[in-house]
């Protein structure tokens, strides 16, 4: 599907008007410090697609904190890290939890439900943690590279915060080491994975460097190959199983797009054979999900017709 993206920028930028005032409707989330003081007010939306255009409105290029949308690139990698072992240790099911909720881990005896909840996304951190000899690094120039910039960076503050009031992710990670799912050390395993969530990048940015998931596989900028086209495909369900937490079900009801939420604001949605959408806004609503960052991946996926489900 190739076509020109110039009348949608004025779209986009009557959309995000639209919603204005919405951001009224969500809370920052204050349980990581750091993220409560940015401006609620922002807000910004891009549209990368797979022939090379990028467009944009409002604040899209202003870096805000990934946070778990950062849990895909960290799959990405364990996936091509240690292949199809992987699913010996972590499972592909939605959790119809909230994002950091433990009570399921210890019924079903430290396996994550999925890659895409804390727990999954701690089991990840163990694997790079344990494969790679600086995992964060391996980590940042992985993002620098999709984002084809090496201004993305990691906000320090934001880390500090996290790690100082990590404690309910620590208790996830040692409930899996108890069951002798964690191989590195904790201190190591967390550091990672508050390391990548500390990730800042904007919604250009973001929406450019997944565009190998909308592109079976390959980086379109750089004809390099991400991932096989086959695990460009099982991320994809995953991300519209489980990517919007114990909202997927509504999301895909509704939208039909794989997309990935994180508490900084930030909400992906993938559109096979066409690009990527970033939406961000920080106010969540109480699944975890940007309030306005759903109104506006809504909007543009009802607009252009891009639901999968058609
Ligand atoms: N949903 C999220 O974005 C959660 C990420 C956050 N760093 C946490 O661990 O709680």
């Amino acid at each position: 599907m190739k076509q020109d993206l110039t009348d949608l920028r004025e779209k986009l930028q009557a959309l995000l008007s639209e919603q204005h005032m919405q951001y009224q409707q969500g809370k920052v989330a204050d349980y990581i410090p750091a993220l409560a003081e940015v401006n609620p007010a922002l807000m910004g939306v891009a549209i990368a697609t797979i022939d090379g255009q990028i467009i944009g409105a409002g604040q899209d290029k202003t870096p805000f904190s990934i946070q778990s949308i950062s849990k895909i690139f960290g799959l990405v990698m364990a996936m091509n890290r240690i292949g199809d072992s992987l699913w010996q240790r972590i499972n592909m099911e939605p959790s119809g939890q909230p994002f950091n909720s433990i009570i399921q881990l210890e019924w079903e005896k430290g396996i994550p439900r999925n890659p895409m909840i804390n727990a999954g996304a701690l089991l990840i951190a163990d694997v790079l943690a344990s494969h790679f000899s600086s995992s964060k690094l391996a980590f940042l120039s992985f993002m620098r590279q999709l984002a084809g910039s090496e201004a993305v960076q990691i906000d320090r503050n934001v880390y500090q915060s996290e790690l100082a009031h990590g404690n309910r992710n620590a208790a996830l990670a040692y409930l899996m080491k108890s069951f002798g799912n964690i191989d590195a050390e904790i201190p190591s395993v967390l550091s990672h994975y508050f390391t990548q969530c500390s990730v800042t990048m904007s919604c250009q940015q973001l929406a450019r460097s997944l565009l190998f998931l909308a592109n079976k596989g390959k980086d379109p900028y750089t004809n390099s190959n991400i991932c096989s086209a086959k695990d460009a495909h099982r991320i994809n369900a995953i991300l519209s199983t489980s990517g919007m937490y114990d909202q997927s079900g509504e999301f895909a009801f509704s939208v039909g797009l794989p997309a990935k939420s994180g508490v900084g604001g930030g909400v992906i949605a993938v559109v096979p054979s066409f690009g990527v959408i970033c939406a961000w806004s920080p106010p969540l609503n109480p699944y975890g999900n940007s309030v306005v960052g759903i109104n506006l991946i809504t909007d543009i996926a009802e607009t252009l017709g891009l639901s999968i489900y058609h």
